[in-house]
C-alpha cells in the first residue's frame, strides 16, 4: 500500500478495515479435524491473527510454531506487549504459555492456522475474488502477470499476489514472499474483498503448499507451469517436490484445473499430473514446447507459433475447433507457454458464453495482453549490445533463457556475436543446482562470468567455486571454447560484462531480475542489474535509448 508519505506499508501490516469478532468457541468448531484443546474462556473474541510477534495487532490470535530457527513460542511475550489475546500452538508450544492465558493446542498448527486465518477473515462464509493460482517450477510470475492483464482487458477489478509485489485493485505493495503466509495471504484476500476486487492472480509456491501456507481456500482456477529441478533443499526430491505442488489440483482445494502436459525440459512431471487429475482441462505446447512429447489428446493445443517482433505470434485451439490467435511481447518460446496457460486458465475460468469475447480481447486489444513486460523477466536493458536481464535461477529457467537470447543472437546475424553470461547460485539453496547450472552456461555461452547471487548465510566464494569448476571442466570439451571467469562483487561482474561487449554481442545477466537488494549474511545491500547495467553502458560510451526492435527469437 503506498502510504501518504509516499513510503509502503508491508504487508503483514495490511489488515481488512472491517473486524469479525470470532468466538474461540467457534474457532474449536471449525478446526474440529485437528482435535482442538481449547484452555481459557470460550466466549473470548480474537479479530485477527498472526504467526510473527513483531507483526501483531491488538486483539489478534498469535500463532506459536515450531520453526526451522526459532520456536514461536519464544516469543509470546513479545506478542502479548503487542496486543495479542490467545495463543493457537501445537504440543511443542504449550510448556511456554504463561499461566491463564487462554489458549488453543491443535496437533497439525501449520494447516490449523490456514483454517483460522480463512475464518477469522470471514474467507470461509464469504464469496472472496475468484482467485487463479499458478504453481510450477518456473512460470508463475510471468502467468500471473498475464492473468492480471487479461483480466483487467475484461474489465475486473484485480488482484495480484507474487514475488514482485502485491496489487489490490490497481494499488501496489511490495512481496516479501512469492506466496505469503497464511495470516497475511487471508487477510490480503479480505481485503481485497472490501474493495471490490472480483478476480485475482495468483503465484502458489511449493513451500506455500509445503507449509500449509495457501490453505483455506478454494481456488477458482489452478494452472500448471512444469516441473524441473529446484527447492531440493526443501523437499527432499523430485517426488516430493511435485507431490507438493500436485496438493492444489485437488478438487476440493481448486474448482477447475489447467495442466500443461508438456512444459519445460521434464514433460513427465505435467503427464503424471493430468493423469492422477482425469477432470482436468489439459494444455500441449505444440510447436511451443521444449521437448517434442508427440500427439497427445489434450483439450487445448499451440497450433501455431511463429516469431513476431522479440516475442512470438501464436495460436491456440480447444479440442470443440474453438480457435484463438495472440501475440506475445517477452523473447523467449517459455513466454509462449506462459501466455497460453494464461489464456486457457481464463478460458476454463468462464462459462462458454464468454469465449467469444475472451478471445476478442486476446486477439485485438490495444496494447495486448501479453505485450506487458513483467519486471526483471527477459527484460531488454539497451539494443547494442542487447542487454537483457531476467531471473533465470535454476537449471531450465537458464537454459530456456540462453536458448531464446542465443537465437536472438542468430536471428541478428551477428557470425562473431557473442552470449555474454553474467549469473552466480544463491545460497543456503539446493546446492545440486550449482554444478548443473555451471555446465549450462558453459554450453550456451561464450563467455560465462560467475558472481554472486543471494549468498544468504553462506561464503559467497564457496558458493562460486563448484559453479566455476563445473563450467570450467565443461568448456574443457566444447568446441566453442567458452571463457570462465569468476568476478565478485556483483557490480563488477556486470561492469566487466559491458566492458568485453561489442554492440553485436548479447549480455544475459540472470538470476535476480527485478530484485533491488542482495542478502548477506542477513545485511541487504543495494544492487538493481538493470540500474548497474545503464550506468555500465553509458559509462563505455554505448547508447541506452531503446529502439524499435523487430528481430525475432526463434
Ligand atoms: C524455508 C521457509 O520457507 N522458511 C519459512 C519459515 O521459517 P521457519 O519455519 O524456519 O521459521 P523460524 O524463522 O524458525 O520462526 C518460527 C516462528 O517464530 C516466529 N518468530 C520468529 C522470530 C521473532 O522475532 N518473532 C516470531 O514470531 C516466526 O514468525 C515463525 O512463525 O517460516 C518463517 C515465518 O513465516 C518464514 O520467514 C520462513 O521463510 C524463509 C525466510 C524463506 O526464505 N522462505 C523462502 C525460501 C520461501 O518461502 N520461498 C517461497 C518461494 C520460493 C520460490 O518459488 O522461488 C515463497 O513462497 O516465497
Ligand atoms: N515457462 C517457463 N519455462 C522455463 N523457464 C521459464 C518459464 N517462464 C519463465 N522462465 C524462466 O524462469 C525465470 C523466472 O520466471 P518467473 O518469475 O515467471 O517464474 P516463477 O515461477 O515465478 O519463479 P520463482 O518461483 O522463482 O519466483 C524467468 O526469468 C525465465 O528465465
Amino acid at each position: 500500500m503506498v502510504t501518504q508519505d509516499g513510503g509502503y506499508t508491508a504487508l503483514t501490516m495490511l489488515r481488512p478495515q472491517t473486524k469479525i469478532n470470532t468466538k474461540l468457541e467457534a474457532l474449536v468448531d471449525q478446526l474440529e479435524r485437528y482435535r482442538p484443546v481449547l484452555t481459557g474462556n470460550p466466549q473470548l473474541t480474537v479479530t485477527g491473527i498472526s504467526m510473527n510477534s513483531k507483526a501483531v495487532h491488538p486483539g489478534d490470535l498469535y500463532v506459536a510454531v515450531s520453526g526451522a530457527r526459532h520456536h514461536g513460542a519464544d516469543y509470546i511475550t513479545q506478542a502479548l506487549d503487542a496486543g495479542a489475546v490467545a495463543v493457537l500452538t501445537d504440543d511443542s508450544g504449550v510448556a511456554r504459555i504463561p499461566e491463564g492465558l487462554a489458549h488453543l493446542v491443535v496437533d497439525d498448527v501449520r494447516s490449523a492456522l490456514a483454517d483460522a486465518a480463512s475464518v477469522i477473515y470471514g474467507n470461509n462464509i464469504s464469496v472472496t475474488p475468484s482467485i487463479y493460482g499458478v504453481t510450477g517450477t518456473n512460470g508463475k510470475t510471468t502467468t500471473t502477470y498475464f492473468l492480471n492483464a487479461i483480466l483487467a482487458a475484461l474489465d475486473y477489478k484485480t488482484g495480484l499476489i507474487g514475488t514482485i509485489e502485491t496489487r489490490i485493485n490497481g494499488v501496489a505493495a511490495p512481496a516479501e514472499f512469492t506466496t505469503p503466509e497464511a495470516p497475511e495471504l487471508h487477510s490480503l484476500v479480505a481485503r481485497m474483498r472490501e474493495t471490490g476486487v472480483e478476480a485475482t492472480a495468483m503465484e502458489v509456491s511449493s513451500h506455500a503448499m509445503d507449509y500449509r501456507r495457501a490453505f483455506g481456500l478454494r481456488y477458482h482456477v489452478a494452472g500448471f507451469t512444469n516441473l524441473t529441478q529446484d527447492h531440493l533443499d526443501l523437499h527432499g526430491s523430485m517426488d516430493d517436490y511435485f507431490d507438493a505442488k500436485a496438493l492444489l489440483f485437488q478438487p476440493d482445494r481448486s474448482a477447475s484445473q489447467v495442466i500443461t502436459i508438456n512444459g519445460g525440459a521434464e514433460p513427465q512431471w505435467g503427464q503424471r499430473l493430468a493423469e492422477q487429475c482425469p477432470d482436468a482441462v489439459t494444455l500441449d505446447l505444440g510447436p511451443a514446447a521444449v521437448v517434442d512429447a508427440g500427439a497427445s489428446n489434450a483439450t487445448w493445443t499451440i497450433t501455431e507459433c511463429e516469431p513476431a517482433g522479440l516475442g512470438h505470434r501464436f495460436r491456440l485451439r480447444h479440442d470443440s475447433g474453438f480457435e484463438v490467435a495472440t501475440k506475445v511481447g517477452m523473447p523467449g518460446k517459455f513466454n509462449v507457454a506462459n501466455a497460453a496457460l494464461a489464456a486457457v486458465m481464463i478460458f476454463t475460468g468462464h462459462p462458454r458464453h464468454d469465449w467469444n469475447r475472451i478471445a476478442e480481447v486476446l486477439a485485438n486489444s490495444q496494447p495486448a495482453p501479453f505485450e506487458s513486460a513483467v519486471p526483471g523477466r527477459m527484460e531488454v536493458i539497451s539494443d547494442e549490445p542487447t542487454v537483457i536481464v531476467d531471473f533465470a535461477h535454476n537449471p531450465d529457467g537458464l537454459t530456456q533463457a540462453l536458448a531464446a537470447v542465443n537465437r536472438t543472437k542468430r536471428s541478428q546475424g551477428g557470425q562473431t556475436a557473442r552470449t555474454i553470461l553474467v549469473f552466480g547460485a544463491t545460497g543456503d539453496r539446493d546446492t545440486a543446482k550449482r554444478p548443473l547450472m555451471g555446465q549450462i552456461a558453459a554450453e550456451h555461452a561464450d563467455v560465462v562470468i560467475v558472481t554472486d547471487d543471494d549468498p544468504h548465510y553462506e561464503d559467497p566464494a564457496e558458493i562460486r567455486k563448484p559453479v566455476v569448476e563445473a563450467a570450467r571442466a565443461r568448456a574443457n570439451h566444447l568446441a566453442h571454447a567458452p571463457e570462465v571467469v569468476e568476478i565478485a562483487p556483483r557490480a563488477a561482474a556486470l561492469s566487466h560484462a559491458v566492458q568485453l561487449a561489442t554492440a553485436q554481442d548479447i549480455i544475459l545477466a540472470a538470476g535476480r531480475g527485478h530484485e533491488t537488494h542482495q542478502d548477506l549474511a542477513g545485511q541487504r545491500f543495494a544492487i538493481d542489474d538493470r540500474e548497474v547495467l545503464r550506468q555500465a553502458l553509458a559509462e563505455y560510451g554505448f547508447d541506452t535509448t531503446r529502439s524499435g526492435s523487430s528481430q525475432g527469437t526463434d
